[in-house]
């Protein structure tokens, strides 16, 4: 089978800081991935190049058989890092902005996951906290029926409850046929989501593996294994 994503030898350098180093792996399509690593392993960087929020790079990325551009944009609904709203801007702008640049928005998905999270869409985000601002911008990645969903520290923001209830809207309303990519260094409260991980440490790939094959045959946990790729 074609891969959905294939990643090929991609580097990236900050100056003499290493963002990633020769990082290559290929994802088929209805995997769930985590991208596991510590706090700056290299994780916001890969996902910034495969949404073309970084255009330096060196190496070779194909998604859905075609280099990086407007098919990659069209077929991966992607959550940043860090929500990009104005304070002026209300929710039902950057709502409405979906709607129109997105022919798989679903716009009744979206309103059902605004009102699971309790969320008012008309309050400006100056009036929302940051876990608001981040089940918001979640409920519209999460509502495109894009063939990727590509999530950045979905709950990196949010207490612990919160990302429970995070982690099962993410897991109720992803479709069997959508690939699912996200990052975290919250390993413990994650690692119950994924098919496979793919481990980063400092820049590389430390380990990339089916979590059945983990569980079953080396008998450990993700976070055990978290621990000894990491010595932590
Ligand atoms: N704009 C930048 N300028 C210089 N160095 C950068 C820049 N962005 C990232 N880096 C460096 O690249 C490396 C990887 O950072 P990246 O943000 O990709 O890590 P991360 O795994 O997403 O971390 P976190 O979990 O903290 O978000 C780090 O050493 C970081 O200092």
């Amino acid at each position: 089978m074609e891969s959905l994503i294939k990643v090929e030898n991609v580097s990236k350098r900050y100056g003499k800081r290493v963002g990633l180093d020769d990082v290559s792996f290929s994802i088929q399509p209805g995997e769930i991935i985590g991208i596991l690593g510590p706090n700056g392993s290299g994780k916001t960087t890969l996902m910034k190049i495969l949404n073309t929020l970084i255009a330096d790079y060196d190496g070779k990325i194909l998604v859905d058989g075609q280099p990086l551009g407007v098919h990659s944009k069209e077929v991966i609904s992607f959550l940043p890092d860090e929500p990009y709203f104005e304070k002026g801007q209300r929710g039902i702008d950057v709502l409405n902005m979906f709607v129109d640049l997105y022919k798989d928005f679903d716009y009744n998905r979206c309103i059902q996951l605004l009102s699971k999270f309790d969320i008012d869409s008309h309050l400006y985000f100056r009036q929302m906290s940051k876990g608001m601002k981040e089940k918001f911008l979640l409920s519209l990645v999460m509502s495109r029926r894009a063939k990727i969903i590509m999530l950045d520290e979905p709950i990196g923001g949010v207490d612990p409850v919160a990302r429970d209830v995070i982690l099962d809207t993410i897991l109720e309303n992803y479709d069997e046929n959508q690939t699912l990519i996200v990052s975290t260094h919250l390993i413990s409260d994650v690692e119950r989501i994924f098919n496979r991980v793919i481990f980063l440490k400092e820049g590389a790939v430390a380990l990339d593996q089916e979590v059945d094959d983990i569980r079953i045959h080396q008998r450990k946990s993700i976070e055990e294994m978290f621990k000894e790729v990491y010595g932590k």
